[in-house]
Order: C-alpha cells, then structure tokens, then sequence
C-alpha cells in the first residue's frame, strides 16, 4: 500500500532541543539540538553508546529528560491525543508479549486506539509476515520480531516513524522492502527518523543525516553536503621516483605518503593533475588509480574521538542492559 500523500507540511515535526539525560556518572545525551523535517529520511547515526536508542526513547516519552525537551508536532509525545496515529515506534524488537500471536499482539495495540481490524491483516501482509501470524512472538527471530514491530510501527499509519536500527536482523530483502518503504513514505510527506550506526545504509536510504557522539551533535547535513564536504578523491600512483614526486606533490599543496606496496597514496589532487605533473617533471609511472575516501571512513573519521567502545579499548558496553532495553 503507498503512503497516502500529506496535504500539511510543517517545517519541522520532531524537535530535540538542549536534550540531556545521565544514567548515573553517565551522560547519554549532552546538551542535543535538532530538528526534522517532513518529506525526507533522515538517518540518526552515531557508534554504539553515542546515545542515539536514549533520544527516541525521550522522543517517545520513555523517561524523563534531565535537561531540554523532546517534543513531536510542538508537544511532548504524552501530549498528544491517539499518539499510535500520530507517531509509529520502533524501540526493541523482542519487547513484544512473547505467549500472544504476532495477529493478537497488533489486534490488541489496534482495539486500545480505535484502529479497524482490517488494518491488523493489512499491516501483517505489509511486512510479510502474514503466513506466520497465528505463531507465538516468543519464537520469532530477530528479523521477523523486527518486522512484527514495524507492524505495530505502521498500524496506525502515522505521519511519524521513528524508528531505532530497524535494519538489525532483517535479510537482503527485508533491508530492500524498508528501504524502499521508508522513501515512499518520505516522498508522500511523512517525517520519517531512522538511527544506525552504519553509514553505508544510511548512505542508501537517507537524505539528510544528524550524525551524534557521545551524546554530542556532530554534524547536522545533507547526505549530498556531507559527501562532498568529507568524501576526498584518493590517487594511487606507482612511480619510477617516489620522493621526488611525494616533494613535488607536497609543493603543490597536495598531501601524499607511501603505501606498504610501494604505491604512494595521494589526496588532495585530482588523478589527471598528479599524472600532469609526474609527466612534467619526467617522473615515469607504471599505474595511476583514482578512487574516493568512502563515507563510511569520513564517518569513522568524524566520530573516532566520540567513540565510547573500540575494538581493544577495554571497556564493554553498559554491564546487564541489552541493546535499546528500557
Ligand atoms: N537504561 C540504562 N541504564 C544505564 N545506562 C544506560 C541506559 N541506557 C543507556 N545507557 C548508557 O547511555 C549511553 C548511550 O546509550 P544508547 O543506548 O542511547 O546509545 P546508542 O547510540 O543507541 O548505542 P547502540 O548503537 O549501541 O545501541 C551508553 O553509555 C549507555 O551505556
């Protein structure tokens, strides 16, 4: 089913303004700012524990915010009248009640907010789970459980998604299906908020990127911005005098250094000029190749100093808690 087209486009619909919440000695969300807007995807990236899970659960009214507010259409989301119409959800994918069937968990989120029980079957055959309907949640995997809470998500067709790494678990054709539904929605004028910590997913899906650290805003763009501004062209050149060219290129404002197989690795210049001034100089080369500093390292990059948990850091993630727990 496509998402039905919206007549009213308010600048903003979801607003994080000076949000800030500690969890003990532990700030999760320092002193965050921003706003989204209808009729884009925009990916709320940050590495684990940069507190993406503790912003929507504020958004969605779990918890009180130490510090700022949270607010959806202007209200805190306990504010609004028939909030599931207004705003789908997506927290934890297994916080379903485990003995109910995926049909009588969503009949009953249905028959508490007045939604027909015809939109129950819609919903269920939205996301593909119509053949397994009937089945206990309890046994669900990871992926199906994050397809029952997108149904739920979309039961109401709100005008709001928010929904937190809904990819996790999903196979190929999953990602695809909410991929392609996340768009249709944000064409059609939905406002749809999305967090991940993987920048080449978001890189497909979104179009516009609030990217947090360490509870921090770190960046707050366009996909097309952030590609241009943080995605530097990479020339590879193996050449008959290396130094001499790495002076030569260092002169010319270009930055290069050698690479373990011999190569020296360019930036700042452009493949056509590095060849030019090899040439100009006399400078024979064997191979010369051009590529682009992916997004995914201009995101590691960014949040390399906003990173809490790195591979041999030492520290875990937060002792008991699991991912997105309440
Ligand atoms: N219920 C809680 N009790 C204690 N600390 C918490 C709780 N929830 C979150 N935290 C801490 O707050 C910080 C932010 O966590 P949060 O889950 O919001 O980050 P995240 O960006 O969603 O990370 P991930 O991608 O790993 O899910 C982390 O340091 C985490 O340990």
């Amino acid at each position: 089913m496509s998402a039905a087209p919206l007549r009213r486009h308010a600048r903003y619909v979801i607003e994080v303004q000076h949000l800030t919440k500690s969890y003990g000695p532990a700030r999760a969300v320092d002193d965050l700012s921003f706003a989204v807007r209808p009729g884009r995807v925009t990916g709320f990236l940050g590495p684990n524990g940069a507190g993406k899970s503790t912003t929507l659960r504020l958004l969605l009214g779990l918890g009180e915010p130490d510090a700022g507010r949270a607010l959806l259409f202007g209200k805190p989301y306990r504010e609004l009248a028939d909030p599931l119409l207004r705003v789908g959800g997506l927290l934890e994918a297994k916080s379903t009640q485990r003995t109910r069937s995926a049909y009588h968990h969503l009949l009953w989120l249905a028959r508490t907010h007045r939604i027909p029980r015809s939109r129950v079957r819609e919903v269920l055959g939205m996301v593909g789970l119509s053949d397994v309907a009937e089945r206990s949640s309890g046994g669900f995997s990871l992926g199906m459980s994050q397809r029952l809470g997108i149904a739920a998500a979309l039961l109401g067709d709100p005008e709001v998604l928010l929904l937190d790494e809904p990819v996790n678990g999903l196979d190929p054709e999953g990602v695809h299906w909410l991929r392609n539904l996340l768009k249709e929605r944000a064409a059609a004028g939905h406002t749809v908020l999305l967090s991940s910590h993987l920048m080449n997913e978001m890189a497909v899906t979104a179009d516009h990127l609030v990217i947090i650290g360490r509870g921090r805003l770190l960046a707050d763009t366009s996909l097309a911005d952030f590609t241009a501004e943080h995605c530097r062209s990479v020339v590879r050149i193996r050449c008959h005098e290396p130094e001499r060219l790495r002076g030569l290129l260092r002169e010319a404002g270009a930055e290069a250094g050698p690479e373990p197989d011999g190569t020296l690795r360019v930036t700042g210049m452009e493949s056509r000029e590095v060849a030019k001034l090899a040439r100009a100089h006399d400078i024979g080369f064997d191979e010369l190749a051009g590529e682009s500093t992916s997004l995914e390292e201009a995101f590691l990059e960014m949040t390399a100093r906003e990173t809490q948990f790195t591979a041999g850091s030492g520290a875990g993630p937060r002792g008991g808690a699991g991912h997105g727990a309440l």
